[in-house]
C-alpha cells in the first residue's frame, strides 16, 4: 500500500475502486467523522496534458452543489499529486444495475431519469455542460439515488450556453451526430442527446447506436435510426424520438424535457431544478465541531465561508451535515491530532 503522507491522521485508504487512465479511485475514510469518502488521486507526471481538466472539474464541483451531483468535499495538492476528496457512492455504476437487470421497468426508469434531468437542468442553468454523460459516469448512493461523476470534460463556454464548442471529447457510443462530425455545437445539446442514449438504455436494456466498428458506429449516429423495441410505450418512444433528433435545432430542450408529459405522468410535478449554490449554516453541525476545535460556531463559520471550501474543515463539516440529513447521530473523532488540522488551513 503506497503512503501518501499529505493524507496521514486525515484519511485512511482502503480499496482502489476505479483506475482509469490517468487516475485511481480508492476508498477511504475521513477519520474525523469515521465517513466513507472516495479519494481520485491523480499523479502529476503522468497527467501531462490533462493538468487543465482536474483544474476544470475542480472548479466545477466547487460551483456545482446538488443532491444527484458527486460532491467534492476537500483538494489536496502535493508535489507529485492531486487528491479529491469525492462523496463516495456504494451502489455502484447504474450500467451495472441495468444490466443485472436486464432492463427498467418504466416507473424505475422515470425515477432515475427525472434525477439525471434535475441534475443536468441545474448545471446548465449554470452555465455548464458535462459532455460527457454515460451510464459509466451515472453511479449510485446506498439510496439508489443518482450522482453525476467526472466532470474532466465539461465546459463552462466563457460566452454562456449559446457560445459554440469545437473540441471533439467523450465516447462515441453517447455522442450526438455534430459532435461526432467535429461541427461547432452546443454543450447543452449534446448533453440532451446523451441523454436520450441514456433513457433508451434504461428502457431497452442496450443501445439505440452500437458497432464494433467505428465507422459503422458514426453512420448509425449521423443516421439517427434506432430499434425501438415492442414494450416501449408510446410517450416513451415519443420522448425518445425528441431526444435522438439528429438535427440539434429539432431537439427537445432541457426546459421542455423537465415539462414533458412522460416526465410528469403519474402526477409527478415536472423537474425542478435548485439553485442551491453555498451552503446553509447549520449550528448543529457547527456546534459539534467546535467541541473538538475549541472554537465558537461563528469563527468557524466565518472560517469556512473565508476559506476556499476544498480544505479538511469544509470536507468535516459536509460530511457532518450529510450525516444529520441522513437522519444519523453527529459524531466526531477525539483524537487530540485533529487540533492542528482544524485550525490550519490544510
Ligand atoms: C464502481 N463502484 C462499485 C461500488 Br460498491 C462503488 C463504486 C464506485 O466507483 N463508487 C464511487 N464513489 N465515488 C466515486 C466512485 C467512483 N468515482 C469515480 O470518479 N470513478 C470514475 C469512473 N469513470 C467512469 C468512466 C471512466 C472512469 C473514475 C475516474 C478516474 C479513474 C477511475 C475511476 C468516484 C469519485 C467519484
Amino acid at each position: 500500500m503506497v503512503r501518501y503522507t499529505a493524507l496521514k491522521g486525515l484519511y485512511d485508504l482502503e480499496k482502489t475502486i476505479g483506475s482509469g487512465g490517468f487516475a485511481k479511485v480508492k476508498l477511504a475514510t475521513h477519520v474525523a467523522t469515521g465517513e466513507k469518502v472516495a479519494i481520485k488521486i491523480m499523479e502529476k507526471t503522468t497527467l501531462g496534458e490533462d493538468l487543465p481538466r482536474v483544474k476544470l472539474e475542480v472548479e466545477a464541483l466547487k460551483t456545482l452543489l446538488h443532491q444527484h451531483i458527486c460532491r467534492l468535499y476537500q483538494v489536496i495538492e502535493t508535489e507529485n499529486h492531486y487528491f479529491m476528496v469525492l462523496e463516495y457512492c456504494s451502489g455502484g455504476e447504474l450500467f451495472d444495475h441495468i444490466v443485472e437487470k436486464n432492463r427498467l421497468p418504466e416507473i424505475e426508469a422515470r425515477r432515475f431519469f427525472c434525477q439525471i434531468i434535475s441534475a443536468v437542468a441545474y448545471m446548465h442553468n449554470l452555465g455548464y455542460a458535462h459532455r460527457d454523460l454515460k451510464p459509466e459516469n451515472v453511479l449510485l448512493d446506498k439510496e439508489e439515488n443518482l450522482k453525476l461523476i467526472d466532470f474532466g470534460l465539461c465546459a463552462k463556454p466563457k460566452m454562456g450556453m449559446q457560445a459554440h464548442l469545437y473540441t471533439s471529447c467523450g465516447s462515441p457510443t453517447y455522442a450526438a451526430p455534430e459532435l461526432i462530425m467535429g461541427k461547432k455545437y452546443l454543450g447543452s445539446e449534446v448533453d440532451i442527446w446523451s441523454m436520450g442514449v441514456l433513457l433508451y438504455a434504461l428502457l431497452c436494456g442496450f443501445l439505440p447506436f452500437d458497432d464494433n466498428s467505428l465507422e459503422n458506429l458514426y453512420k448509425k449516429i449521423l443516421s439517427g435510426k434506432y430499434e425501438e423495441p415492442y414494450w416501449l410505450s408510446h410517450d416513451s418512444k415519443a420522448l425518445i424520438k425528441s431526444m435522438l433528433q439528429v438535427d440539434p435545432v429539432k431537439r427537445i430542450t432541457i426546459h421542455e424535457l423537465c415539462h414533458h408529459p412522460w416526465i410528469t405522468s403519474n402526477s409527478l410535478k415536472p423537474v425542478v431544478f435548485i439553485h442551491k449554490t453555498k451552503f446553509e449554516k447549520d449550528d448543529e453541525v457547527l456546534s459539534t465541531m467546535s467541541a473538538i476545535c475549541g472554537e465558537s460556531n461563528t469563527d468557524i463559520w466565518k472560517k469556512l465561508m473565508r476559506s476556499d471550501r476544498t480544505d479538511y474543515r469544509t470536507a468535516t463539516y459536509l460530511l457532518l451535515l450529510d450525516r444529520k440529513l441522513r437522519g444519523l447521530s453527529l459524531k466526531i473523532a477525539t483524537k487530540s491530532h485533529l487540533k492542528p488540522e482544524m485550525n490550519g488551513t490544510s
